[in-house]
């Protein structure tokens, strides 16, 4: 497979590339599909993952799960691109029910012999930080299922980024069979010390159930703050016109 920057996959599902990088279209057509698609307020959930499967088959299990989740929800999947592990077993299950699935992919990541064989639409950038941010300009919503280094930091700047305003979009936590049970205890400790504020660790929600997960995704209320909300303000007025403002903006 050979595709060039900013090239889509898969030509018979196309989407106009113009059109995926409009967060305001995005936006538009979420709130008018809302009723329409009836099953949820999200058209597009972003889903970390490990690149690997992990031990136990409760892991497999729950991003295969998930996946089905989305689809009986009609809501499209974005994601990472690549179709191994935890991340390729959620893009396959979303796939094969028939959903909508989104790669977002930097140039140093493509390959069969990195990714696999990828399901999908396929979208390529050109690094890491073009890719979570696109990843995040997709999506209203994300979800972290269970991985390593790779997931916890982008699970851990989506939550960073929701802290300091840059997007109010829901953070879900997959805590399958406990696995995240220690990142929540510290992150509790962090709030005990006084180095995160006590509302600012509602921003995660977490369920070790899919559908549970998902339900509180669609029910969550984004906390404010009034000094976040002035610095979003600010920005704003201050007339800069960068990803992060059409973010900001959202
Ligand atoms: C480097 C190797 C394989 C990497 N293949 C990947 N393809 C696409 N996306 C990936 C890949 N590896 C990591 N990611 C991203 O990070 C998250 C998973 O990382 P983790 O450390 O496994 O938790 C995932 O959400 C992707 O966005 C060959 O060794």
């Amino acid at each position: 497979m050979s595709l060039e920057m900013g090239e889509v996959h898969n030509p018979d599902k196309v989407v106009v590339d113009q059109d995926i990088l409009n967060t305001n279209n995005i936006n538009n057509d979420t709130a008018e599909m809302g009723s329409e698609r009836g099953c949820s307020r999200f058209k597009r959930i972003c889903v970390f993952g490990g690149s690997s499967s992990g031990k136990k088959d409760c892991y497999q299990d729950a991003a295969v799960d998930l996946g089905k989740e989305l689809v009986s929800r009609k809501v499209d999947l974005v994601y990472g691109g690549g179709s191994i592990g935890l991340m390729g077993l959620v893009s396959q299950a979303v796939h094969q029910g028939g959903g909508y699935v989104i790669g977002i992919i930097p140039t140093s990541l493509i390959g069969k012999e990195i990714t696999g064989e990828t399901v999908g639409e396929l979208k390529v950038v050109t690094g890491m930080h073009q890719r979570k941010a696109e990843m995040s300009h997709q999506s209203d919503a994300f979800i972290a299922l269970p991985g390593g280094y790779g997931t916890m930091e982008e699970l851990l700047e989506v939550i960073s980024w929701a802290q300091l305003g840059i997007h109010n979009k829901p953070v879900g936590l997959l805590n399958v069979d406990g696995y995240y049970n220690s990142l929540l205890d510290f992150i509790d400790k962090a709030v005990d010390d006084g180095f995160i504020k006590p509302y600012q660790r509602q921003i995660i929600i977490s369920s070790p159930d899919p559908k549970d997960l998902l339900q509180k995704l669609e029910e969550h209320v984004p906390v404010q703050d009034g000094a976040v909300a002035k610095l979003r303000w600010e920005i704003q007025h201050a007339g800069y016109n960068s990803s992060l403002l059409v973010e900001i903006g959202r």
